[in-house]
């Protein structure tokens, strides 16, 4: 587990230095402030479940840090929202998927889109999934690169109290827009 963690940690850093750079940003930001300790992997399990669709596996929503790694079994059921409408990401054997998060919607001034994303659980069949989240140190300020930004420059520690306070406040997260200049 650890073996993989690692690959997978370097993985995440390598592709937000490349997505920074085809920005046109030349920098070393991730790896200087994306932290160990700050970054986690979650292992998913959805039980079969008889009511789905109407009940969600994993409700819509964006994932609060740079960029998340996924990998999921074969029996499907993750969607991503392009354009309105939800599409199914079938499972393709030997692949990762990258999710763009939050902080890099921020960062890249609105360029890359954290994508919204579910999971549609299986009737017949659990499902397992395995993320790792790649995130700042709490103190690392978010500040939009290029021109005018969109966003307010903050801190992770910022946004994750208040997608805390707007979870408990009001059952959901409201994320990014809150961040809006
Ligand atoms: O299970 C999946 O495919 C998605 C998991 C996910 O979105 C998450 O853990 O944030
Ligand atoms: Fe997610």
């Amino acid at each position: 587990m650890k073996q993989c963690t690692t690959i997978v940690a370097n993985l995440a850093e390598e592709l937000a230095e490349i997505l920074a750079e085809m920005l046109g940003q030349k920098s070393n930001f991730f790896k200087e402030n994306c932290v160990p300790s700050m970054c986690y992997i979650r292992m998913n399990r959805y039980p079969a479940c008889p009511f789905s669709p109407q009940v969600f596996g994993l409700m819509p929503h964006t994932d609060s840090d740079f960029l998340t790694i996924l990998h999921q079994d074969h029996v499907g059921g993750l969607q991503v929202l392009k354009d309105g409408k939800w599409i199914d990401i079938n499972p393709k054997q030997d692949t990762l998927i990258v999710l763009i998060g939050d902080l890099f919607q921020a960062w890249s001034n609105g360029v890359y889109k954290s994508v919204e994303h579910r999971v549609i659980a299986n009737k017949q069949f659990e499902r397992f999934s395995t993320a790792y989240f790649l995130c700042p140190s709490y103190e690392t300020m978010i500040e939009s690169r290029g021109e005018s930004s969109v966003y307010k420059r903050f801190s992770f520690r910022e946004f994750r109290q208040q997608v805390q306070d707007d979870v408990k406040r009001y059952g959901h997260k409201i994320g990014l827009s809150r961040f809006i200049l």
